[in-house]
C-alpha cells in the first residue's frame, strides 16, 4: 500500500477563470458556498476530495489586488502568507482567453513565495480549438519562464466536460505530503461561517499587539448556535470560541490587566460578527495554551491551518 497523503491546495486566478466550477468538479458534488466576505477568510475550505489514497483539501485564499492602500498591502501580505502555508497553489488560466496583465500580476506575486508547489491549469478547454489550446499552453510556459516560476505541471482541463479532471486530481495528490486524513470521511466542506467568525476574532485579538504575537494566535469556534427559548423577532446567537496561544506569557498579553484586553477583543469581535451575520451575538471567549502549536503539524491542523 502506498502511503496515505493529505494536504492543501488553492486555486487562484482572475475572476471568472473557472476556479469554483473546477472545485465542484473535483469534489464531485456541488458545494454551495459563496463566502460573502472573501477578504476576511484566511483559509475557508471550499471542498474536500476524499480518496482511498489521499485527502485533498481545497482552500480559498483572499483575492490579490494591485495594492493602493496600506490595507491593500496588508491583505496582499495575508494572501502570500496563505500561499506559503498551503502545499500547492494552482493558477487557472481560461483557455478561451488570452493571458493578460491580471494573470501576469498574480504569477509575479506567486513567484515570490518560496516553498509552495506551483501548478498551472488551462481551464475551459472545451471552449478552445486545439490550435488555440496549443498556443495557450506555450504562453503559460513562457509566462512561467518570464516570471521565474517553475510550473510543476501545466494541465489542460475542462470542468464542464470532465475532460482531464481525474488526471488533475492525480497530479495534485502526487504533490501532497504523506499524512493522515485531516477531516472525517464524507465531509465535503466545513462551515464557512465558523471560519469567518474565527478569523474576525483572531483579527480583533491581534489588534494592537501584532508585534508582540504576530502569528501566535489561533482561534477555534467550538460552538455556534441560536439560543433556544428566544422570541422569533429577538434571536440571539451563542458563540463559544477558544483562542490558542503558545506560551503563558502570551496568554497574559491577550487577557490583559484584570481581563480588560480580552473584554475589548470580545466587544470588537462581537460587533464585527453581528454586522456580518445580522444577528445579535453572545460571544464567550477563552484563552488556552497549545504549546508551540506553530511548530507542531498535528496541532496546526487541529487549529485549522
Ligand atoms: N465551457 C466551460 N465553461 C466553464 C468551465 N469552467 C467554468 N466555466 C464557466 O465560466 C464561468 C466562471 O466560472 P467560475 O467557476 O464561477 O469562475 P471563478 O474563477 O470561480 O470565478 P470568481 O468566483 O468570479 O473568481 C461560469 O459561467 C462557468 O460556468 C469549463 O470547463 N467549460
Amino acid at each position: 500500500m502506498p502511503e496515505f497523503k493529505s494536504g492543501f491546495a488553492s486555486f487562484v486566478g482572475r475572476p471568472n477563470a473557472g476556479k469554483s466550477t473546477l472545485t465542484n468538479a473535483l469534489v464531485g458534488t456541488k458545494v454551495a458556498i459563496t463566502s460573502s466576505r472573501p477578504q476576511t477568510t484566511r483559509t475557508a475550505v471550499r471542498g474536500i476530495v476524499h480518496r482511498l489514497d489521499a485527502q485533498l483539501i481545497l482552500v480559498d485564499t483572499p483575492g490579490l489586488h494591485k495594492p493602493r492602500t496600506l490595507l491593500g498591502e496588508r491583505l496582499n501580505d495575508l494572501v502570500k502568507t496563505t500561499w506559503a502555508e498551503v502545499d500547492i497553489v494552482a493558477v487557472c488560466f481560461p483557455a478561451n482567453e488570452k493571458i493578460g496583465p491580471g494573470d501576469r500580476f498574480i504569477v509575479n506575486e506567486l513567484a515570490k513565495v518560496g516553498r509552495t508547489t506551483k501548478m498551472a491549469i488551462a481551464t475551459k478547454t472545451d471552449l478552445a480549438t486545439p490550435q488555440q489550446l496549443a498556443e495557450h499552453l506555450l504562453a503559460i510556459d513562457a509566462l512561467g519562464r518570464d516570471t521565474g516560476t517553475e510550473w510543476a505541471e501545466i494541465v489542460p482541463v475542462s470542468a464542464v466536460s470532465g475532460d482531464q479532471v481525474q488526471l488533475l486530481a492525480d497530479l495534485l495528490v502526487a504533490r501532497l505530503p504523506a499524512g493522515p486524513p485531516l477531516y472525517p470521511d464524507g465531509e465535503l466542506t466545513d462551515a464557512p461561517e465558523e471560519t469567518i467568525v474565527a478569523e474576525l476574532i483572531r483579527e480583533a485579538a491581534l489588534e494592537g499587539v501584532r508585534d508582540e504575537l504576530p502569528h501566535s494566535i489561533a482561534v477555534v469556534v467550538e460552538e455556534m448556535r441560536l439560543r433556544e427559548d428566544r422570541p422569533a423577532d429577538r434571536p440571539l446567537l451563542d458563540i463559544h470560541a477558544n483562542l490558542f496561544v503558545e506560551r503563558s506569557s502570551q496568554k497574559g498579553i491577550v487577557i490583559g490587566h484584570q481581563g480588560s484586553r480580552l473584554r475589548q477583543v470580545g466587544t470588537d469581535a462581537r460587533r464585527q460578527i453581528e454586522a456580518l451575520l445580522g444577528t445579535p451575538v453572545y460571544l464567550d471567549l477563552h484563552v488556552k495554551i497549545a504549546k508551540d502549536w506553530q511548530r507542531d503539524p498535528k496541532q496546526l491542523r487541529r487549529l485549522g491551518f
